[in-house]
């Protein structure tokens, strides 16, 4: 594996769980860090760790991207700081219980890390790209996304706006040296689920990939140019005639004539 010198990554939600490794494996692949996270110690000790380990200078930025004053001033690192290669989209909080037994105002707090957040940093990263000629953004997702009814419904359809911002630039971006993956986890052994009030030993244990697998798929992954990676599936013939049928809908969805199914007839 080659170690040249690849610019800098910045890593959100790099204090613990698939953020923290994404940190390592890209340091040992040649990019020094910015590591965002509110917990600043346990942020230190991983910047620290792999700044030993690796030798890459490695920064360690303690921010709340839930608060509009931390979020700027990463969106303003981001917007400014030509060194910047990569950005990975990977702070993320989930929901475990239904409607009914969740909070509307937890539910928006999620929204506001899972989509606002991501947004805003996405914004504020692509022009610089653009400008300078390429870059990555590494979007974490999750199989939520296209099978909501597994988890929380507000945390799915978090998970689906990260998927479908995510084709949208790919598209967008095409021509401009942009690179963008999205990865769909399944469930991953980390304190997500501790976070979202459950217990990943609750689920079997043939469902639940290792965090250090997972980042290490989906950056395989991206090496082989993916746009979508889901590291739990088995044939990936299986995505592709999934993203087939929805590329065959494309051209019928937006006609100015009615199906037969919907014509009401005279006598009705
Ligand atoms: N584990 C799983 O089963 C799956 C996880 N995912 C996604 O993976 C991503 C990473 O989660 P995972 O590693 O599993 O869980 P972790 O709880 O281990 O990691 C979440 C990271 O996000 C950071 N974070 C949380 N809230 C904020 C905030 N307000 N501002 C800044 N950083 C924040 C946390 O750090 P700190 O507390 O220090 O701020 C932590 O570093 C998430 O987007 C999650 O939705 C997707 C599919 C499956
Ligand atoms: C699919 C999962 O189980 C996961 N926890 C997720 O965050 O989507």
């Amino acid at each position: 594996m080659s170690t040249s010198f690849k610019g800098i990554a910045v890593v959100t939600g790099a204090s613990s769980g698939i953020g923290a490794i994404y940190a390592d494996r890209l340091a040992r692949r040649g990019y020094d860090l910015i590591l965002v996270a509110r917990n600043h110690k346990k942020l230190d000790e991983v910047a620290k760790r792999i700044a030993g380990v690796t030798g890459r200078a490695v920064n360690a930025i303690a921010a709340d991207l839930n608060n509009k004053v931390d979020l700027a001033r990463i969106e303003t690192l981001l917007a400014t700081h030509s060194g910047i290669t990569m950005l990975v989209n990977n702070a993320g909080v989930g929901a475990l219980a239904p409607l009914l037994q969740s909070d509307v105002d937890e539910m928006e707090e999620m929204i506001e890390l899972n989509v606002t957040a991501l947004t805003r940093l996405t914004y504020a990263m692509v022009p610089a790209f653009v400008a300078r000629g390429g870059g990555t953004i590494v979007n974490i997702s999750s199989i939520v996304a296209i099978t909501p009814e597994i988890l929380n419904g507000v945390y799915g359809a978090t998970k689906a706006y990260v998927l479908a911002l995510s084709l949208s630039l790919h598209k967008e971006l095409a021509d401009k040296n942009v690179r963008i993956q999205a990865v769909l986890p399944g469930a991953t052994a980390t304190n997500f689920w501790g976070a979202a009030g459950g217990s990943v030993e609750q689920l079997p244990n043939q469902m639940v990939m290792k965090s250090d697998e997972l980042v290490d798929a989906a950056l395989a992954g991206l090496e082989q140019g993916e746009l979508i990676t889901i590291p739990s599936l088995p044939d990936v013939a299986d995505w592709q005639a999934y993203e087939a049928a929805r590329q065959k809908l494309i051209p019928n969805l937006s006609l100015n004539v009615l199906p037969a199914r919907y014509r009401l007839s005279a006598a009705a």
